[in-house]
């Protein structure tokens, strides 16, 4: 059966409305997951650990039995064994990727520096940095295993000094794969617990019996994850909405279809509600990569759910150039951009709205999901607009450093006083006026 997958033409009246119903979710999906999160997230609240148990039981199939929650904690020397277990390819390629990310997130904590300045008066202010104390990462593994997302999630916290790293993974019917367990090990990860979904938020956001609420809860995860983090929010610190993956290819028909094709495949097949868009300028070579789409398909392990992806939230899309292929882009904001084109910085200076850029045809997006540096954990859901890619910062906050001198307080004592007046704060008034020699209404 041929591959049902939008075509779009942004010459067609109704373009926008096309487009737009296209990056929506659709409304009803989106209630109904949120509404069954809220219900999870306030069992979680009020009962604790039975409730992760039950739900944990229901949606992963692993009931906790007579050891409760102490069953879905794994040992440092599982992590150990798992890393030392693993045959020499994958250990070789999780280190590569675990040094190439250590190295990129690195340079992201020297540009994120205390600094300070000494006025004429000798007062002295600046900011100061500090890691957060513990954070929660949530490590997907409904519909497939992510060691990938350890490492992007753990060693940034790592390097930005993060004492205690919590992690959460689900393990549907208590499968536990190795290669996350090994990751765990190499990024540092202080706490391992197999748990996933809304009810492994709350546990993290508002502690249990056996889990300590953390600071902060960064990660990716489906559409359920996505909206729980959004509902914990303020109780705990989020990195972004960070929910199902998705691709947007600006190409201006020079690259091999079949290339393009497998790029749109490799974010679909993460998720049925994964997003895969080409934005091209020319419509014979759109049917070229169609016809590569229907050829590739059936050789897909993953194409029922790339079927249902593509179909559902997919598009190919004929635009009048490449010009109008990068405003179309902005309003997008996906989460990964690959400018599949000749000069790919010509275009790439017109796009200001994505969490990561590829570019050229040599830059696909799967060597960023796995191995380039930086990281993969990025803003979906058009948030790119207003969110970046998890980063050091996300595990860093910084704190304001006031030293006033005694020469600073006659000074910045009236300039206070009269501001405070203005507010009607008679004691903020006072309390700077009290510093300054000689202020009227001070006992001298
Ligand atoms: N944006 C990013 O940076 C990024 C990175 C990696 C992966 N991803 C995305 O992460 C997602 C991973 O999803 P996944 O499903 O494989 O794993 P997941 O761990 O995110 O979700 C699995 C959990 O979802 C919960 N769940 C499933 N069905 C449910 C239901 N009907 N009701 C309540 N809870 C339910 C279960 O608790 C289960 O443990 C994909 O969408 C992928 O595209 C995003
Ligand atoms: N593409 C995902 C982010 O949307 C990250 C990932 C991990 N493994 C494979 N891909
Ligand atoms: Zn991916």
């Amino acid at each position: 059966m041929p591959l049902q997958i939008a075509k779009l033409d942004s010459a067609q009246p109704d373009f926008k409305r096309r487009l737009s119903a296209l990056l929506a979710f659709e409304a009803t999906t989106d209630e109904s997951i949120d509404s069954a999160v809220a219900a999870i997230l306030h069992d979680v609240k009020a009962r604790g650990d039975a409730a992760v148990l039950e739900y944990t039981n229901r949606f992963d199939r692993i009931p906790g039995g007579a050891a409760g929650m102490a069953a879905f904690d794994v040992p440092q020397s599982e992590l150990d064994a798992a890393l030392a277990g693993l045959p020499a390819a994958q250990r070789g390629a999780l280190e590569t990727a675990a040094a190439r990310v250590r190295v990129f997130h690195q340079r992201q904590k020297e540009e994120l520096r205390d600094f300070s300045f000494t006025e004429a008066d000798g007062t002295v202010l600046g900011q100061r940095v500090t890691p957060l104390d513990r954070v929660g990462i949530y490590v997907p593994g409904g519909k497939a295993t992510y060691p990938s997302s350890v490492l992007m999630n753990a060693i940034p916290a790592q390097v930005a000094g993060v004492k205690e790293i919590i992690m959460v993974v689900p393990t549907p019917d208590g499968v536990k794969n190795q290669m996350v367990l090994a990751a765990a090990a190499i990024a540092g990860v202080t706490r391992v617990i197999t748990i996933g979904g809304a009810q492994a938020v709350g546990a993290l956001a508002y502690g249990t019996e056996t889990i300590a609420a953390v600071d902060k809860i960064v990660g990716p995860g489906n559409a359920y994850v996505a909206a729980a983090k959004r509902r914990v929010f303020g109780t705990v610190g989020i990195d972004m909405i960070a929910g199902p993956s998705e691709i947007l290819i600006l190409c201006d028909g020079s690259t091999d279809p079949d290339w393009v094709a497998m790029d749109l495949f490799s974010q679909a097949e993460h998720d049925e509600l994964a997003q895969s868009i080409l934005l091209c300028p020319d419509a014979a070579y759109i049917a070229r990569v169609e016809e590569s789409l229907n050829r590739l398909l059936p050789g897909m392990t993953r194409r029922d759910i790339i079927r249902v992806s593509l179909g559902g939230r997919g598009a190919l899309v004929k635009v009048r150039d490449m010009l109008e292929a990068c405003e179309i882009a902005n309003t997008i904001a996906p989460e990964h951009l690959e400018i599949s084109a000749e000069n790919p910085r010509r275009w790439a200076d017109l796009v200001r709205h994505a969490g990561a850029i590829f570019l050229g045809r040599f830059s696909s997006e799967s060597l960023g999901d796995y191995c380039c540096g930086p990281n993969h954990v990025l803003p979906t859901s058009r948030t790119a607009r207003f969110s970046s890619p998890l980063g050091v910062y996300d595990f860093q906050k910084r704190s304001s450093m006031l030293h006033v001198s005694e020469a600073g307080a006659q000074t910045l004592g009236k300039v206070a006083a009269v501001l405070a007046y203005g507010e009607g704060l008679q004691a903020h008034a006072r309390s700077a006026e009290l510093r300054v020699k000689g202020a009227a209404g001070n006992a001298q």
